[in-house]
């Protein structure tokens, strides 16, 4: 059954168009020959995606399809709501009473994504926690469960997988919803702190939405300097992995998701993790040595002066220098000459 799903998922590929909404559009660009394909909703006739808050009661509704994928401390399964009709992401992490690492997180998540209600945010529908319980070894365990809005395309890491790399136009369309999508959290004192390829998800209209608030935290107060080891620290900012050097302690948390921003926008264009050389090993030495002291920038030449300069404005060292998502979302580079309006 699975095995089946996960071809069907493969071979079942949409054509994207250009909604109203701001999606990835397929380009007919010479210099990028590939289509991008979002594989579709699996095709039975009554499936869905369900639009009515509140309808998941019980998670025995819920029949598990497939593995989606696995993250730090936890799965992600495709599920199927009967009542509904609809598919929908299960994402299920492990709580264990000695591992305080994952329990205060996931609770925290849990918060989070109960709070957020937005079209660039991927969507919870319910939360389910199951205390801990003793298991046979006598070891204590549960875990937490979030009903996800079930999002057919993957993530923008298994695109970019498969597509290798994205033209400008297609990403001045991500650039524009993930800045939407920060500037909603940011308003609400919401700090993703992990934004990267993985944890953006694409569903099968093309629209770009950010998932996985796993390090996210509520702003209350100043920088709390001893949090830099959270998140994937490839696309930390300077501020985070290097707090001592470039004033971390009072630093303005919200432009750390614009780095991260900048990084994977110029990793969609290269193709490869821009910040170290192609095969350099990207041990915590060289990401650090990188991303706090590498002077050059490997931007493409072809890139266009729009996007060389909306990158360099996120990937500003100094984060008081750094654009904000205010500004970006004003950039010249979100603009019609790139279909992103
Ligand atoms: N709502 C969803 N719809 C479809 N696929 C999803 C959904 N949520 C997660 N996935 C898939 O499951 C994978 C694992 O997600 P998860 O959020 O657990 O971890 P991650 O972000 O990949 O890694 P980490 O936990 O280290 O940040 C994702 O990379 C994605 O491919």
């Amino acid at each position: 059954m699975t095995l089946v799903i996960r071809e069907r998922r493969h071979k079942q590929a949409l054509s994207l168009s250009l909604p109203k909404s701001p999606s990835i559009s397929i380009p007919s660009h010479s210099d990028f020959p590939h289509q991008i394909h979002v594989p579709a909703l699996l095709t039975s006739p009554s499936s869905h995606v369900d639009s009515s808050p509140g309808i998941i009661k019980d998670l025995s509704d819920l029949e598990k399809l497939s593995v989606l994928g696995h993250g730090n401390g936890g799965t992600v399964y495709k599920v199927y709501h009967n009542s509904s009709r609809s598919f929908y992401a299960l994402k299920v992490l492990r709580l264990n009473e000695n591992d305080l690492g994952i329990r205060k997180p996931a609770t925290l998540e849990a918060e989070i994504l109960k709070r957020v209600d937005s079209p660039y945010i991927v969507r919870c529908h319910a939360v389910f926690e199951n205390g801990y319980s003793n298991n046979n070894d006598g070891d204590k365990g549960g875990d937490i469960r979030f009903v996800m809005e079930y999002m057919e395309g993957g993530s923008l890491h298994d695109v970019l997988r498969e597509h290798h790399r994205l033209p400008e136009e297609v990403i001045c369309v991500l650039a524009r919803r993930v800045l939407e999508g920060l500037g909603y959290l940011h308003g609400m004192n919401i700090v993703h702190r992990d934004i990267k390829p993985s944890n953006l998800l694409v569903n099968e209209k093309g629209e770009v939405k950010i998932a996985d608030f796993g390090v996210s935290h509520v702003v209350e107060g100043r920088f709390e300097g001893n949090e830099y080891d959270a998140g994937t620290c490839a696309y930390m900012s300077p501020e985070r992995i290097d707090p001592e050097r470039w004033g971390g302690e009072n630093a303005d948390e919200f432009a750390g998701d614009v780095w991260s921003m900048g990084v994977v926008m110029l990793e969609c264009l290269l193709g490869y993790f821009p910040l170290i050389g192609a095969g350099q090993r990207a041990d915590w030495a060289t990401l650090m040595c990188a991303i706090c002291f590498g002077e050059k920038l490997e931007m493409p030449e072809k890139a266009s002066p729009e996007f060389q300069n909306f990158v360099r404005r996120c990937l500003e060292k100094n984060w008081r220098k750094r654009a904000t998502v205010l500004e970006l979302l004003h950039h010249p580079f979100l603009t019609p000459k790139f279909r992103c309006s």
